[in-house]
């Protein structure tokens, strides 16, 4: 009897650290796959670099397109594939904001997967410091913004209300503010919506299904798969006020959240009681 016991601790022992091994593999190879896709970025960036500064010379929301094309070489190195809905709600004559979903730094690919003509990121400042991804995002027009002094960043929005006008630009916005993997959307903040009303812009709502079926950060799962996009019909702002911001950002919230529930095939939860998604 007590011989099966001690095969049974030596055949754990002998297939334990195998398994063991198997799991700090998978986060390893995790890792290794998420860093090679920012070594790409940079590559990519080091690459357009040039060709920006010799097509214009310097800052252009114009280079914003030379860096979409660099950036849709990507999904072909990660076998990401989108299936993009609604891309006629990009025709608008002149400005707007565009807001979206941020689930990771895999975004770049979905991103300029449909990025529209002369439409410029607003970015956390410390982007500036990555390298060649930086200095590209700089000379194509992107505006960096300092989270933690808001009343820096609301000034500088407030300028880029003027210039999206003065230039004709797109402002693409990230209102959940930072990156969010959890398979929810985070609350909105209110940078996206003062922009619009101030400059008495449309808002463009887009979202992104859920990665969780081929990218999970906590799982570390980073394979091939397929992302369905949604460009939603413009959100108008014009005849509002600053006292309607809450409101309109509350509507662009539920109505993204709602879209985000349906093409992640997830049933829809309002915060407290669920309710079937349509
Ligand atoms: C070459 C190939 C491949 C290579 C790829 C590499 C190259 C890439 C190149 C190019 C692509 C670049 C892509 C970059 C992507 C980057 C993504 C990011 O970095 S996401 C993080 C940064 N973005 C944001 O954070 C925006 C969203 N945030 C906001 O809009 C916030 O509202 C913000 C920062 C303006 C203020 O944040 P608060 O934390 O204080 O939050 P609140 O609750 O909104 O505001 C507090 C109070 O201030 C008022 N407020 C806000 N904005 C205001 C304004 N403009 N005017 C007046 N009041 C305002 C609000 O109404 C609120 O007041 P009441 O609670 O309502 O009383
Ligand atoms: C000097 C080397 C640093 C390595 C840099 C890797 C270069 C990749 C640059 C791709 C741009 C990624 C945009 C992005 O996804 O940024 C994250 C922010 O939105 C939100 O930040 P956070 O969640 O609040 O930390």
């Amino acid at each position: 009897m007590e011989g099966c016991w001690l095969l049974v601790l030596g055949a754990l022992l002998l297939f334990l650290p195998p398994f063991l091994l198997l799991g700090a593999f998978g986060a390893l190879r995790f890792r290794l796959k998420i860093i090679s896709y920012c070594a790409l970025c940079l590559l990519f960036s080091a690459l357009a670099v040039p060709v920006c500064l010799l097509k214009r010379g310097g800052r252009s929301a114009d280079n914003m397109s030379v860096v979409r094309a660099f950036g849709r070489l990507m999904k072909y190195v990660y076998g990401v594939r989108f299936e993009v809905k609604g891309l006629e709600n990009f025709n608008i004559e002149g400005p707007c904001v565009v807001i979206s979903n941020h689930q990771s730094v895999l975004d770049m690919m979905g991103l300029f997967e449909i990025l529209p003509d002369r439409c410029v990121q607003i970015a956390k400042k410390e982007l500036l410091y990555a390298g060649p991804s930086g200095l590209v995002a700089y000379l194509a027009g992107v505006v960096y913004i300092n989270r933690k002094r808001t009343s820096d960043a609301k000034s500088i929005m407030a300028e880029v209300a003027q210039t999206m006008l003065k230039e004709n630009l797109k402002v693409w916005v990230y209102p959940e503010g930072t990156r969010n993997n959890s398979g929810d959307l985070l609350p909105f903040k209110k940078g996206a919506f003062h922009l619009a009303i101030q400059a008495q812009v449309p808002v463009v709502p887009v979202v992104y299904a859920s990665y969780h079926t081929f990218y999970n950060q906590a799982r570390n799962l980073f394979t091939s798969g397929k992302v369905k996009v949604e460009v939603l019909p413009r959100v108008e702002t014009e005849g509002l006020t600053g006292e309607n911001v809450s409101e309109l950002t509350e509507k662009c919230y539920t109505m993204m959240r709602k879209t985000f529930f349906q093409l992640s095939n997830k049933a829809y939860e309002t915060h407290g009681s669920v309710l079937a998604a349509q």
